[in-house]
Formats: C-alpha cells, structure tokens, sequence
C-alpha cells in the first residue's frame, strides 16, 4: 500500500480508515506557542523629527499647513519611533516613489521581492534559535504580508533562506491586512493539532515602502498612514505535545473571526500602479468601541468566559492610540491591561500583521502573562481576530 507523508511520519491513506486510526494522526494536547522571534530594519526615525523628515524627502516643504497637521498627529500617536527599510537615499535614487503622477509599483516589487522575505527569515532565525531544534524539524509555514506579490512567493523564499526540508507545507496569505498575524497563528493552531508531530512556523513581515508616497490636500488620509505604520517581522514556532527541549509560553485553547456588521468600507484598501492605497476612515476607532465588547462575547462564550475582561491579560492589535483607546473602553479595562500593545505602538509604530507577535513576545516578558488571555488581531473590513491563551508556567529565560 502506497504511504503518504503526514507532519512528520508516515501514515497511511485516509480513505477507510477507523476513527481510532484518525485519533491517532492527530496531537493529543492543544496547539501551543513554543517560541517567537522578532525583527526590524535599521533605519530608525523618532516620530518627534517625522514631519520634517517626511516634507523634506518628499519636497514638500511648500504644504505647510499639511506639515502643521502631520506635526500634530504625530504628537497625538502616542509612537516614540519607527524602523523603515526605506532610506533618504533609497527614495532619491527612486523620483516615481514620491511623484503621485509616475507608475512605480515595478520598482516597489523590484525591492521588496528580496526585503520582505530576508526580514520574515530574520524573524524566524530569532524564534528558531529560541526553539532549540533545527530548522529541517519545521514540517509547516504560513507566511503572510501585503507588502508585494510575487511567484513563487515570499513563502519559498523563506524556506529556502532558512534551508527549511523542501517537503515542508508552505501557505502564503497576501493581502489579509493588519489581522494576518492572528490569521497565520489561527491557521497554525489547526495545523499543529491535526497533524500530530507537526511543528509550525508562521513568519509575517510589512515593509511601508509598499504604501510610502507624497502628501496631498485632497488626500489628507496619506498623513495617517505616514504618521502610523513602521517595519517589521514577527514569527512564531506552534507545536502540540511538547518534546523534552521545548518549553511552551502558552496553550492555545481557541481561536476564532468575526466581521463587524457594515464595516467593509472602514478600512479598506487596493493595489494600484503607485503602490498600496489604504484608507482607515474616522469611523475607525468609534466602530471598534461600540462593536468589541459583543465580538468578544460571541468568541469567548464557549469557553465559560465572558464578562469579567480584566481578568484576562490581553495582546490588542495596535492600530494606532485611539484603536486601542477603544478597545480599553469597549471592555472597561484598567489601564495598564494594554501596556504591552501601547509599548509595542510606542517603539515600532503599526507594523501591521507582525505587530500582534511583538505583542505578545513582549507580554510573556511581564507578570500579566499569568491565567488566561486573549490575541486580538483587527483588520480589514474591520475583521475581529481573536486567540484564546492559557499562560503556561514556563521558566524561559528570555
Ligand atoms: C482595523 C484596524 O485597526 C487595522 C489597522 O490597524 S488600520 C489602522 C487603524 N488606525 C487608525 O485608523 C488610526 C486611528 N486614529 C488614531 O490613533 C488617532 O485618531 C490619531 C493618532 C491619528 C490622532 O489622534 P486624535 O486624538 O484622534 O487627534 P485629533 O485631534 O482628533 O486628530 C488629529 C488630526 O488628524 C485628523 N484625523 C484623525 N483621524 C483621521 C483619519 N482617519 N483620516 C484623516 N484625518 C484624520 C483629524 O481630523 C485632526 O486633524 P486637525 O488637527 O487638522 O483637526
């Protein structure tokens, strides 16, 4: 009889085969997070010196009132600093990235076709190193960005880049936005307790040169996207049923996705000849107010849990100040539930997809991480991600 590969053994066709067998190909344990790595480029810029940073690359210095308006957003974004991979001199070798009038999304793929997947692999080299086993033990990626689309994609280059067994299972989501975190963990959950031995590594990464353009009076919304968004990648190795060198941070006991009711147009995006338009509309953070408390019912509910949120630690998408503004009011949280997700927004700015992994790396350092939590990940539409955690009681060093 003719065998397939199954995660990491060898099993039999599933036609015919008894429950017990089915059981078995399974894991026994949840899903659980096993290590995270993180990674940035090195251009760094304080959101304090941003305005005058971004008029003068983009000659724009004559939009004065526009630069006022940046300057106060900035103020206003609760963000410290960002990393970009694009420099001075990158956008002064490349006129088409700042003249709204040129086509330039060729010479934005050009250099993203390398940027996007050496800065997931850094990610991962961080979490693989944490993880303890050697990269040939990763039986399954997921690899997510909205930062370019290329064949063969991001995905295999990832996996060539961290010399990963060429039989590993690779997925690649594009375009799924700042929830492609939370998308890529909760389709690694599934992955990792269908298919017992399986070892997981999700990898997103977001490089802003893919949105990066010059302001303008009837685009006001530009501003919010320069004032916003910064670089980087985060990734995560998921494995059910420990082995002896793994040590878990958390269980992953659900994980589920929700659409907020007619929020399609909220925020909203395409890819266009001068690279990726997207437009987060005011609506934004009233929407996630009067909307998060019933999501969380909906996704927690089965669990027993609901009600009593700041008895849970909490790992928000940072989407920006008044997101999480919202979120902390839409659940009546004390303030310092969303520490981690606010530090997170201070020191990277939205990164997107990767954002929610920085968080929750940066939760698992703090005492909150104790009992149980919740990833929620927000994005387009507005899509509600949400990932129900048990903390382990794990002695990592970390
Ligand atoms: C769904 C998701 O959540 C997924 C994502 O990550 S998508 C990105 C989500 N994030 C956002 O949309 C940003 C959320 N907004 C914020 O964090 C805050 O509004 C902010 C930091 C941008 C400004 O802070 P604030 O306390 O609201 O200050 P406020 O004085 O009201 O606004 C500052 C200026 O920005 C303008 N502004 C605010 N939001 C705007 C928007 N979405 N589009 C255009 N202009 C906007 C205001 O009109 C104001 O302009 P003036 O100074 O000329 O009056």
């Amino acid at each position: 009889m003719t065998s397939l590969l199954l995660g990491n053994q060898i099993a039999r066709p599933t036609v015919g085969l008894c429950s017990d067998r089915r059981r078995e190909l399974r894991a026994d344990g949840p899903a659980t997070v096993l290590a995270i790595g993180t990674a940035n480029p090195p251009n760094c810029v304080r959101q304090e010196e941003y305005a005058d940073y971004y008029f003068r690359v983009t000659k724009s210095e004559h939009l004065t009132s526009l630069k006022d308006k940046l300057k106060r957003i900035c103020h206003k974004s609760a963000i410290k600093k960002r990393y970009f991979h694009h420099t001075e001199e990158l956008l002064r070798g490349n006129p088409a990235f700042i003249d709204r009038s040129m086509p330039s999304l060729h010479e934005r793929q050009d250099i993203m076709a390398s940027v996007v997947p050496e800065l997931a692999a850094a990610a991962a080299v961080d979490a693989i190193a944490e993880w303890g086993r050697p990269a040939t033990e990763i039986t399954h990626l997921v690899v997510t960005t909205y930062s370019g689309a290329h064949m063969p994609g991001v995905d295999w280059l990832v996996a060539s880049l961290l010399g990963l067994r060429p039989t590993v299972h690779r997925t690649m989501l594009y375009m799924n936005g700042c929830s492609s975190g939370c998308a890529a963990l909760r389709l690694a959950k599934d992955m990792a307790e269908n298919n017992r031995g399986a070892r997981v590594l999700v990898a997103c990464a977001e490089v802003t040169l893919t949105l990066f353009r010059a302001p303008h009076e009837a685009h006001v919304d530009t501003l919010i996207l320069q004032s916003l968004f910064g670089d980087g990648a985060g990734a995560v190795i998921v494995g059910a049923d420990p082995v002896s060198v793994e040590e878990p941070d958390f269980e992953m006991l659900s994980a589920s996705q929700t659409m907020i009711p007619e929020s399609k147009h909220v925020a909203a995006g395409q890819l266009c000849e001068d690279g990726l338009h997207f437009h987060p509309s005011r609506e934004i953070p009233s929407l996630v107010r009067e909307n998060i408390e019933q999501c969380m019912v909906d996704a927690l509910s089965l669990l027993g849990i609901g009600g009593s949120w700041n008895d849970l630690f909490w790992a928000v998408h940072p989407g920006g100040r008044a997101v999480l503004d919202s979120v902390e009011a839409g659940l009546r949280l004390e303030p310092h539930k969303l520490e981690a997700s606010r530090r997170v927004l201070s020191e990277y700015g939205n990164m997107s997809g990767p954002s929610v992994i920085f968080v929750l790396d940066e939760l698992r350092r703090q005492q909150e991480r104790k009992g149980m939590g919740v990833i929620l990940g927000l994005g387009p539409g507005v899509s509600v991600e949400t990932i129900v955690l048990q903390a382990t009681d794990s002695q990592k060093k970390l």
